[in-house]
């Protein structure tokens, strides 16, 4: 059994695969303090995984705790997948490539695998980000923003008169400050992934497919106007795709 785990900023993904194919389990938090607690609580009752694989944005310390944790119940340490220059049909377009956050890196890798040509991922995250897939493989660049979380929250830290963010409304236009939050952040969001659509197409010559992962995937999606895909475990696939060229 192989164990696919993706460490976010603020949750910690993860799945096995069974017949090749992934079982997704509860996410939990990546922050530090409660992290042990956590592999303890969903990873204890599992079968003892052969090969560990995993993708860490969320600093050295997840990495280390993650790492003794496995090591002490398990014997065995995770490998931890670094973006590379170009890997599984995905030549990296950052100047300093190993500088590419590696969720991104794996979720490019996905990407071409999901994608019969040109194609956009948005991660909806703590961060947003937007990558761009030529039909070659060639990555094009980014764009990183803030989340839709990371932006409500410093609407409420930095301004005395916003205080409540909690709203069920979907009309586009708000008509109470929870509701203008909202929509002020969703539209912020799907105006830089439309806008950055129709730049990619521009450099393309083509329209990109446009995939959709990460915690508010679903929520952006219903209110793009762009058709997209959504695939929840589009960075644990990427995950997958590497460990089966190791084994
Ligand atoms: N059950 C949940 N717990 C926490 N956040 C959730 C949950 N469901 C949806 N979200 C949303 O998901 C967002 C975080 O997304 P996600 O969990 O993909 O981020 P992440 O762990 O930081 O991953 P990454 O670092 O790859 O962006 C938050 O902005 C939050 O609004
Ligand atoms: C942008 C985030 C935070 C998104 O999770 C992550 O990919 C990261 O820390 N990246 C490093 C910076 C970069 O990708 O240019
Ligand atoms: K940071």
């Amino acid at each position: 059994m192989s164990l696919l785990v993706d460490i976010g900023n603020s949750r910690v993904k993860w799945g096995i695969v069974q017949d090749d194919r992934i079982v997704s389990g509860q996410p939990f938090p990546s922050a530090a303090e409660s992290l042990e607690k956590s592999l303890s609580h969903y990873w204890l009752s599992l079968p003892v995984p052969h090969r560990i694989y995993a993708c860490n944005v969320a600093g050295s310390n997840a990495e280390q705790i993650i790492t003794a944790w496995t090591q002490r119940y398990w014997g065995n340490a995770p490998h931890f997948v670094r973006s590379a220059e170009r890997s599984y049909g995905v030549l990296n377009g950052y100047e300093e490539p190993e500088k590419l956050g590696v969720d991104r890196w794996v979720s490019l890798i996905a990407l071409r695998m999901l994608a019969r040509g040109p194609a956009c991922v948005v991660d909806c995250g703590t961060a947003l980000t937007f990558d761009v897939l030529d039909a070659d493989g060639r990555h094009l660049g980014g764009l990183i923003a803030p989340g839709l979380a990371m932006m409500k929250q410093s609407l409420v830290r930095d301004t005395k008169g916003i205080r409540d963010i909690d709203c069920s409304d979907s009309r586009f236009f708000g008509r109470n400050t929870a509701a203008a939050v909202k929509g002020g952040v969703l539209a912020a969001c799907t105006g830089l992934i439309e806008r950055s659509v129709r730049e990619a197409a521009k450099e393309l010559g083509q329209m990109p497919e446009l995939v959709l992962t990460g915690g508010d995937a679903n929520e952006v999606a219903d209110t793009l106007e762009a058709p997209c895909t959504v695939v929840p475990d589009l960075i644990l696939r990427g995950l997958l795709r590497i460990a089966r060229s190791v084994s």
